[in-house]
């Protein structure tokens, strides 16, 4: 199967300063990549070398032909005098009718949202609207840079769970940058752990035993991972009909750089 985005022996360098090196790994379709790492490990770099706003400084980096990104931005800077509705902004993407909006606010639980202005928007509110104008076009890739900053916990895991359903909905692969290591890894396929370089990549249970990991995120993160294996496996073990949409930890898959 083609990889949408194939990234091989990638660096960065601002200023002669470098910022990512050595950095390999594909986006295949129908997968949730979660990229994980300290402030400063080159994560939102990573993401607009994906998005290809940035070139590599050494490289290469190779997207299938007419890859469809939907993006969901860190944060939105908009003028608060400016009267932008939810609907005139989701409309700024082209060939957009009236009913495709309805439906996909619909689909991210926000069609009471449709003539709210931009900056009425709570915080969750306001990432459900980004997800939908992200998943208007139906991409093939959907790319969010920490979705969940400034969301409760309940509209963090309400988010993640839109995020779920929108992948299986149009089978699109998900990279998305996050800091919430427990919700996290209730809904990803592989982390890739960022520091500068690949620490470590692998399934979740493989990499939140890894050393480098450990060392990376403390020993408090190291418990909360704890915890949640345990409720995984217990999910698993008692409600088979979950078979395919969880995933077992599977031995052998880490890998490190
Ligand atoms: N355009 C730029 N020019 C110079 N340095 C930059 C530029 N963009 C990013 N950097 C530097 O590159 C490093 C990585 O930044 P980046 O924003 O990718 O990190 P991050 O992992 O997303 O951090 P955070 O979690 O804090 O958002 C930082 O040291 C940052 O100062």
């Amino acid at each position: 199967m083609q990889s949408l985005v194939s990234i091989k022996n990638v660096a960065v360098e601002f200023n002669h300063q470098k910022v990512l090196e050595n950095i390999s790994f594909s986006i295949e379709m129908g997968k949730i990549i979660t990229l994980l790492g300290p402030n400063g490990a080159g994560k939102s770099t990573l993401v607009k070398l994906v998005l290809g706003l940035l070139q590599p400084t050494k490289g290469q980096i190779v997207r299938k032909a007419n890859l469809t990104i939907g993006y969901v931005p860190q944060k939105l800077k908009l003028d608060p005098t400016l009267p932008l509705t939810v609907k005139r902004f989701i409309e700024l993407n082209r060939n957009i009718t009236s009913n495709d909006i309805e439906n996909i606010l619909q689909r991210v639980n926000g069609s009471h949202l449709l003539n709210k202005t931009m900056h009425q928007l709570s915080g969750g509110e306001m990432q459900r609207v980004l997800l939908a104008q992200a998943l208007i076009k139906k991409p093939e890739l959907l790319i969010l840079d920490e979705p969940t900053q400034g969301v409760d916990v309940n509209g963090q895991m309400s988010l993640y769970n839109l995020i779920a359903n929108a992948k299986n909905e149009f089978n699109c692969a998900v990279l998305m940058v996050s800091h919430d290591l427990h919700l996290v890894m209730a809904k990803t396929d592989e982390v890739i752990c960022l520091n500068k370089h690949i620490c470590c990549a692998g399934t979740p249970a493989l990499v939140s035993n890894d050393p480098e990991f450990i060392a990376l995120f403390g020993r408090s993160a190291a418990n909360q991972l704890a915890v949640y294996r345990h409720h995984h496996l217990y999910q698993h073990s008692h409600q088979q009909h979950y078979q395919g949409r969880i995933k077992l930890p599977t031995l052998g898959a880490i890998r490190h750089v």
